[in-house]
């Protein structure tokens, strides 16, 4: 919706029986200068690719899709790490797609507050500063604000990990641990995001910016959040709807694995994968991560 006040733009799902109004987009239409379309041939006809999947479904899509992407401006809006392979969306794109120029849109915002044209900032990260820099033009607008970097481990990371942290967060306002808490959960997360991030190769500054704190602060603090609901309701013992969309979940156990694999200490992703396979009691969760040894800040 934001991008078609730049120029044309086709929308490609794999069902469109829902014509312009989607039940996942209440109170938005979209609007005539859409095209939308169920072959994936049309879409891919654009020179850049907007592919906005979640994260677990993204290496299945480019299984079976990958000839049609290759050789495009691909720009992957997924906030998720790999389960079977343990790596973000910009490796799954660079390895299915070896001649396309690889970028990730990543930042705080809610796709119901773009749809809207309230105003947006986000990071756009691409190796190729100069494809970037041609991105970054392409993709803003006066409402969608583009900052760019090179760091794609960096932006991708961020937007992965605060997911995991926000459940942990939505976990303490439902089982009714307090603000307190909240903020000690950001605080810590935020460290943890940060040490697996640079030990990754992620620039300490970008975990600082729009894809890291920037959106870490949102999720957390935002009932809009699916992640931080997730939270909010396993902490509150209460159900879920299962079809709903929640990238922490598996993220927290890609985390778990990479940060043993790496010997990483991560207790809070630790503890939401945990508590997200049933495996630990939220009380049990709190007591762990109240009782490790003290450290220094
Ligand atoms: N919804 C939001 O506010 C934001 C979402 N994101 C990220 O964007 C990604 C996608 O999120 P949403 O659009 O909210 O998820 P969603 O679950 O609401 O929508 C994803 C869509 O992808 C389709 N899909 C799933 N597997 C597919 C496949 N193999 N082939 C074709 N289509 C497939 C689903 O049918 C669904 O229509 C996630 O990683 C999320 O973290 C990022 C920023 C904001
Ligand atoms: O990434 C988002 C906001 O920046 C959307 O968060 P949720 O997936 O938790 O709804």
């Amino acid at each position: 919706v934001a991008l078609s006040a730049n120029g044309p733009v086709t929308l490609w799902a794999r069902d469109i029986g829902w014509g312009r109004d989607n039940p996942r987009l209440p109170g938005v239409t979209l609007p005539p200068t859409i095209r939308i379309t169920d072959d994936l041939a049309t879409a891919t006809g654009a020179d850049t690719l907007l592919l906005a999947l979640p994260a677990q479904a993204l290496g299945g899509f480019l299984a079976d899709h990958a000839p049609l992407l290759d050789g495009k401006r691909l720009v992957s809006t997924a906030k998720g790490i790999d389960l079977s392979h343990l790596t973000g969306p910009s490796v799954l794109l660079s390895e299915a797609c070896p001649r396309a120029t690889i970028a990730v849109l990543t930042g705080p915002s809610f796709a119901a507050d773009i749809a809207r044209g309230l105003p947006t900032a986000l990071t756009l990260a691409c190796a190729d500063a100069d494809a970037s820099r041609a991105l970054q033009h392409d993709l803003s607008t006066p409402v969608l604000r583009l900052y760019r970097t090179t760091d794609v481990t960096g932006a991708e990371l961020g937007g992965a990990l605060k997911n995991v942290i926000a459940i942990a967060a939505g976990v303490a306002i439902g089982a009714g641990l307090g603000d307190s808490a909240r903020a000690a959960i950001i605080t810590r997360g935020f460290a943890e995001m940060t040490r697996l991030a640079t030990h990754l190769g992620a620039r300490p500054e970008t975990l600082t910016g729009l894809s890291g704190l920037g959106d870490l602060t949102l999720t957390c603090t935002s009932a809009q959040s699916r992640n931080f609901r997730y939270g909010q309701a396993l902490g509150a013992r209460q159900p879920f709807d299962a079809t709903t969309t929640v990238e922490g979940a598996a993220t927290a156990r890609a985390v778990a694995a990479l940060a043993r694999r790496l010997g990483q200490d991560m207790p809070i992703a630790a503890m939401v994968a945990r508590l997200t396979e049933g495996r630990m009691t939220v009380d049990d969760a709190a007591l762990h991560l109240m009782t490790r040894p003290l450290k220094e800040e």
